[in-house]
């Protein structure tokens, strides 16, 4: 019988400890995680699930757990599931340790985490990959995965080692050759990460009103404005292509839920990992979301004045939060210079 392959969770927080509890009863899943995470993990197990009813309790007696990156060195495969801002210090971490031609996947938002993992392993194969669902903690130790979507992964012949497991494990790869469309597009369905913190609203509530859609329309126009004059075409990921959505996400609350009630197929508790991190009181990846489509305007000779506001109103939203009115948010946005 062919041996499990050890695949290691590099940054055990909401994705990786989804990702490992899946993947736990057909790989030798070894989570490298911050010690209080550890903690939790040692005392409670691992628990996922997802809005489908799947369960599964992983007891701590059978949880392979590290706070050392030492812990990555036998690794077969390394998903790495830190934050944007955690990236570089992770990338350097683990060209320290990884055995030459180690597999790597990212599973982070943002658009710049694979070419910085790259840049810094030159000896591995790294691979971008994006994570569709929303994870939550409803209780320590426990995962659960509130909304649909299959993982995608840059298509690689590295990956024919590893695409059983996953199968097996009820997270299958899909596998695409564009990775840049595919994380223009999820960036562009992140813009309402910061939306969804401010409101203070469970995504489901937020995205069931008009304002805060409308707000999420202006952030998408902007970006879908600059990847045109950049010539970036974002992949399909929605039932609507990407170039719709700002129109479906306009329309009133009636013909919307109407039209869109897959978009509001979500777990009525779950949120985005930018409110995630306010909570936390955790610096959020707003640069790495919204900051990039300023960036990439403005590389066009372009403004994204909206998306720029909305960056700064984070940076204060880190300092001390206030949740905001749908309206309110949605005038200054509009009258952002
Ligand atoms: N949460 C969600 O629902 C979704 C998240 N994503 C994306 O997935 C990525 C991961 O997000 P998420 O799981 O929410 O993040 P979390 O913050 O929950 O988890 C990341 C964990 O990694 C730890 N970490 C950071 N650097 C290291 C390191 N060098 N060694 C060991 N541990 C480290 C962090 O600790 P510390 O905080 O102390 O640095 C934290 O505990 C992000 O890019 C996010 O945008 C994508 C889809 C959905
Ligand atoms: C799944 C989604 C879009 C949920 O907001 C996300 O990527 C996040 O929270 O970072």
């Amino acid at each position: 019988m062919k041996s499990k392959p050890r695949i290691a969770i590099y940054g055990t927080g909401m994705i990786g400890s989804y990702l490992g509890g899946r993947l736990h009863d057909h790989a030798r899943v070894r989570f490298i995680a911050r010690p209080h995470v550890a903690a939790t993990l040692n005392e409670h197990g691992l628990r996922v699930s997802d809005l489908h009813g799947r369960q599964q309790h992983i007891a701590p007696d059978e949880l392979d757990i590290h706070t050392h990156p030492d812990a990555v060195r036998d690794a077969d495969l390394v998903l790495v599931t830190v934050k944007s801002a955690a990236t570089m210090d992770a990338a350097h971490e683990l060209a320290e340790l990884l055995t030459p031609g180690t597999l790597v996947i990212s599973f982070q938002n943002g658009v710049r985490n694979t070419a910085e993992l790259r840049a810094a392993l030159p000896g591995h194969k790294v691979l971008a990959g994006m994570v569709p669902f929303n994870v939550t903690q409803p209780e320590p130790g426990h995962f659960h995965q509130g909304s649909s979507g299959e993982l995608i992964v840059e298509r690689s012949d590295a990956l024919a080692a590893f695409a059983d497991v996953f199968a097996a494990s009820a997270i299958p790869l899909q596998q695409q050759e564009d990775m840049q469309a595919v994380l223009w597009a999820k960036l562009l369905i992140n813009l309402n990460n910061p939306l969804n913190a401010l409101s203070g609203l469970p995504l489901r509530e937020e995205l069931a009103q008009r304002a805060w859609r409308q707000c999420l329309a202006l952030l998408q126009r902007e970006g879908l404005r600059a990847l045109d004059a950049a010539g970036i075409r974002p992949a399909q990921l929605t039932a609507l292509p990407a170039r719709w959505l700002p129109g479906a996400l306009s329309l009133p609350d009636g013909l919307f839920h109407r039209i869109a009630a897959r978009m509001l197929a979500i777990d009525p508790l779950a949120r985005s990992s930018t409110w995630d991190d306010l909570q936390a009181g955790r610096r959020t990846e707003v640069d790495y979301i919204n900051g990039e489509i300023v960036a990439l305007a403005a590389s066009k000779g372009q403004r994204a004045s909206a998306n720029a506001r909305i960056v700064s109103l984070i940076r204060d939203a880190e300092q001390s939060f206030e949740p905001w009115n749908a309206q309110a948010l949605l005038r200054e946005l509009r009258d952002a210079p």
